[in-house]
């Protein structure tokens, strides 16, 4: 690894494995010591596409688990940009309305990034960008239950919806995509965003990293 340029992991694995409570969880217990601009997240959902051009109902055919549905080129642009130690402007998804904002948000490279999302081993330039690579390989099953809590509380989803939507999408592109992806992981995580010791080991990682210097 290079020491003047940010590292870059990434917390892959299925919808609702535990990657944004994982990378969370790392984050906030290493804030204090790192600083503001020692580690950041960055998430593969704000990169999904602007839907407003289609019907509501048309949105919610559209199959957001299938790489098309990511504009992954502008996120492999933007860390391209990160490892140059540049600024990003980064969109912003809003998956009630499964539109961007009209607004983005500036992110400022740190020495650390933790990029989350489903889809980001899928692809090779984009997994060519990330330096260490980790997956929540928490069973399907598990997953389903937590993804309709969560998605009945914060995106605004019914138990139809989000049911019909893993039968119809979810799984199959976790078989076809996801799963397939897991043989470029470096690290594989049992037991999802709350196993602690990976947690612990994953920070070891990131404050032995830090100990480097950056030249901005
Ligand atoms: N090990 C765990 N035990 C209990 N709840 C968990 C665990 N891991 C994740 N969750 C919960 O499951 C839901 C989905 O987790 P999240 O981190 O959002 O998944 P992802 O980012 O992979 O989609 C969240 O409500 C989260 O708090
Ligand atoms: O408009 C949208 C956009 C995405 N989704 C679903 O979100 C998950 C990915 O996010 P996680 O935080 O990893 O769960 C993906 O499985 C999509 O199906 C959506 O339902 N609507």
């Amino acid at each position: 690894m290079n020491a003047n340029k940010p590292t870059i992991i990434t917390i892959t694995g299925p919808s609702a494995s535990g990657k944004t409570l994982f990378a969370h969880t790392i984050h906030d217990e290493l804030i204090d010591e790192l600083g503001e601009d020692g580690i950041s997240i960055l998430s593969e959902d704000a990169y999904y596409r602007d839907q407003s051009h289609l019907s509501m109902s048309e949105r919610e055919q559209t199959n957001y688990d299938n790489p098309s549905a990511f504009e992954h080129d502008l996120l492999t642009e933007h860390l391209k940009k990160i490892t140059e130690n540049k600024s990003i402007d980064v969109p912003i998804y809003c998956y009630k309305t499964h539109t961007r904002l009209n607004e983005t948000r500036v992110f400022t490279p740190t020495k650390i990034v933790l990029v989350e999302g489903i889809l980001l081993l899928s692809n090779k330039a984009l997994r060519d960008q990330f330096d260490i690579k980790v997956y929540m390989d928490t069973p399907l099953d598990i997953c389903l239950v937590r993804r309709i809590k969560r998605d009945l509380i914060e995106r605004n989803r019914s138990v139809e919806s989000v049911t019909n939507q893993y039968l119809e999408t979810v799984r199959p592109m976790y078989y076809q995509f996801i799963e397939p992806s897991k043989a470029w992981a470096d690290i594989v995580i049992t037991r999802g965003g709350k196993n602690r010791m990976a947690i612990e080991v994953l920070k070891a990682k990131i404050r032995q990293l830090s100990k480097l210097p950056l030249q901005k």
